[in-house]
């Protein structure tokens, strides 16, 4: 997907919200975020980039990390989020957002309102994906602890579900389009 796949990035409104794109490791939020950025022509959090390296080795070294390890890189996204606030548009944001608390710590960090891209795929092509790819910090073996951890979004959560097993560029296109719609109230 990228900016001119609906129309030339300046003939389009600034993005009026934060994107979150969230998921488990694997579910393809650097790849489906860089897209998203590009569409609407803003800037990418990459939100493994801010992780503490305490939490890249622990990871690395298969341990799941908790809840003590994920909120200091939770409160460094927000800031970034935070930062962006006086911005003319909103910003995308990588990060697996595992659980509503976490979700809560992102959306009380900003003043934008902020949409959540629920990157949504079945066990089988998570792990495929996680055993096919190199040179990447997360062992498959963590996988099953991420999917145990994910406490998926809920109705009363302002999100958007990307079917992973479905047409994945569509439904990111789709996604897009409706939040270019959407009024800023919505
Ligand atoms: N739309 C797609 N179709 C097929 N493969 C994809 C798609 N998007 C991403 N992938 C692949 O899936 C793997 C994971 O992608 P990516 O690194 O973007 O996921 P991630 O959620 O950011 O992972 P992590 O959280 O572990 O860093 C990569 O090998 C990537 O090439
Ligand atoms: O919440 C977590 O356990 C972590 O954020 C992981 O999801 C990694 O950041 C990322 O997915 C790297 O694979």
């Amino acid at each position: 997907m990228t900016a001119d796949a609906a129309s030339p990035a300046g003939a389009q409104e600034p993005l009026a919200f934060n994107l979150v794109v969230m998921g488990v490791s694997g579910s393809g939020k650097s790849t489906a975020g860089a897209a998203l950025a590009d569409r609407f022509d803003t800037d990418f959090i990459e939100g493994d980039q801010l992780h503490p390296a305490a939490n890249v080795a622990k990871m690395a070294a298969g341990t799941p990390l908790d809840d003590n390890d994920r909120l200091p890189w939770l409160k460094a996204i927000g800031r970034r989020m935070a930062e962006a606030d006086d911005a003319a548009k909103g910003i995308v944001v990588a990060c697996s957002s595992l659980k509503r608390s976490y979700r809560d710590i992102l959306r009380a960090a900003t003043r934008r309102p902020v949409i959540f891209i629920f990157l949504d795929g079945s066990h089988a092509l998570l792990k495929e994906r996680m055993l096919t790819r190199t040179s990447h910090f997360m062992p498959p073996s963590l996988l099953d602890s991420q999917l145990a951890t994910l406490e998926r979004p809920t109705e009363d959560e302002d999100f958007i579900r990307i079917d992973l097993d479905g047409d994945i560029d569509a439904e990111l296109e789709a996604a897009a389009d409706a939040i270019a719609a959407r009024p800023l109230a919505g």
